[in-house]
């Protein structure tokens, strides 16, 4: 089976969230107070979860991502991690994660069959780290990122640039790709919870590249098929990469591959636009029933997204409920 949208794109990739909760509280993705807590019955089982994913491979997902919220902090993850690596026809089993379980974590990650493993990281000052997370200890992070190299977990890092905020670190971020083999991802800020004036915290991404290309010589690297929505680079004689994901200045819409689930069992066709369809009937129904609602998102799904920096219009969504 294969999930094919009306634009002829190849669906393969499901980021699956399972938890709206979070041990952090990043400006840029949950407000300081006043996010509505979901009570336990909102929230999918690790059983249906792994219905879903076991639906969404079915039909052609090669690859899942888990993501939240923060995936850690969800009781019962790992023998939940070792269903969905063990379910026939996925190739990869990544999670997302802003690392401040990780110390403790990277080994059972690893022997549930978690491939890789894909790290926020924003700023490498404690206190600006503090101030954008809004409480987050850096040493605990950086610790389970080192746990996690230890551990042979190939690692992504991913630093929201903030125009006044963080983008002045741009450079010492990327000399961490230097000597380790981290893929360094830098992130176009995106509004988020319906803010006012977002523009003036996006630092495009030419912007960005054009300082790291002052600093480094930077060679484009070819994508993958199951490859994510970043432009990678390469710097000659560095262990690791860099990149660019610019959902803001540079659509990669064109190359989408991806569809998400909630963690209260939403599947959204696209991050920004587009449908929303509760899978929570279908999960009362067989697999059959499940494998076409995927299906049917997957039909709905927009050719891009009508977000820009001209556009005014703040979008309502929170991101942490979706997973980014
Ligand atoms: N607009 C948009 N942003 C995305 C999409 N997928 C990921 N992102 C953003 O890219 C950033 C990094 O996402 P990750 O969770 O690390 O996943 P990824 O980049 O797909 O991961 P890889 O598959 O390892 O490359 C987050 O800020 C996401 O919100 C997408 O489909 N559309
Ligand atoms: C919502 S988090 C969930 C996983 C985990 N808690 C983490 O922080 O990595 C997933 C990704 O979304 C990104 N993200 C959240 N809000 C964003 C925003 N407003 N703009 C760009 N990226 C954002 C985060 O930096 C992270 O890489
Ligand atoms: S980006 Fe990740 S760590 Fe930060 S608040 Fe959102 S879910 Fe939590
Ligand atoms: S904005 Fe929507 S269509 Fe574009 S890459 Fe993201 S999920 Fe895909």
């Amino acid at each position: 089976m294969e999930l094919v949208d009306t634009f002829g794109r190849r669906i393969n990739y499901l980021r699956l969230s399972i938890t709206d909760r979070c041990n952090m509280r990043c400006r840029y993705c949950m407000p300081a107070e006043g996010v509505e807590k979901l009570t336990h019955s909102d929230v999918l089982s690790y059983e249906e979860l792994l219905r879903i994913g076991r639906a969404a491979v079915n039909e052609g997902v090669e690859k899942i991502r888990v993501t939240g919220g923060e995936p850690l902090v969800r009781k019962g993850i790992l023998p939940f991690l070792s269903s969905l690596s063990a379910l026939p026809g996925l190739r990869q089993l990544v999670l997302t994660t802003n690392g401040v379980l990780l110390e403790e974590l990277a080994a059972p990650l690893h022997a549930a069959g978690v491939q890789r493993l894909n790290v926020s990281l924003d700023s490498l000052d404690p206190a600006r780290f503090a101030a954008v997370t809004r409480g987050g200890d850096l040493s605990r992070v950086l610790a389970g990122i080192e746990a996690a190299r230890r551990e042979g977990f190939p690692i992504k890092l991913n630093m929201v640039v903030m125009r006044g905020v963080n983008d002045d670190e741009v450079e010492s971020v990327a000399s961490l790709a230097l000597d380790a083999p981290f893929s360094v991802r830098f992130i176009e800020y995106m509004p988020s919870s319906g803010e006012e004036r977002w523009q003036s915290l996006v630092v495009p991404g030419e912007e960005i590249l054009r300082r790291l290309s002052a600093r480094f010589t930077l060679e484009l690297v070819d994508r993958g098929a199951l490859s994510g929505p970043a432009r990678e680079y390469r710097i000659p004689g560095a262990a690791g990469t860099v990149g660019i994901i610019t959902p803001v200045t540079g659509h990669f819409c064109g190359d989408c591959n991806r569809i998400r689930v909630t963690s209260t069992g939403k599947a959204k066709s696209c991050l920004f636009s587009g449908g929303e369809l509760d899978l929570r009937p279908y999960l009362q129904e067989g697999d059959a029933a499940l494998q076409e609602a995927l299906r049917r998102i997957v039909r709905e799904k927009p050719h891009r997204h009508q977000l820009t920096q001209e556009n005014d219009e703040p979008t309502p969504f929170a991101m942490s409920k979706i997973g980014g």
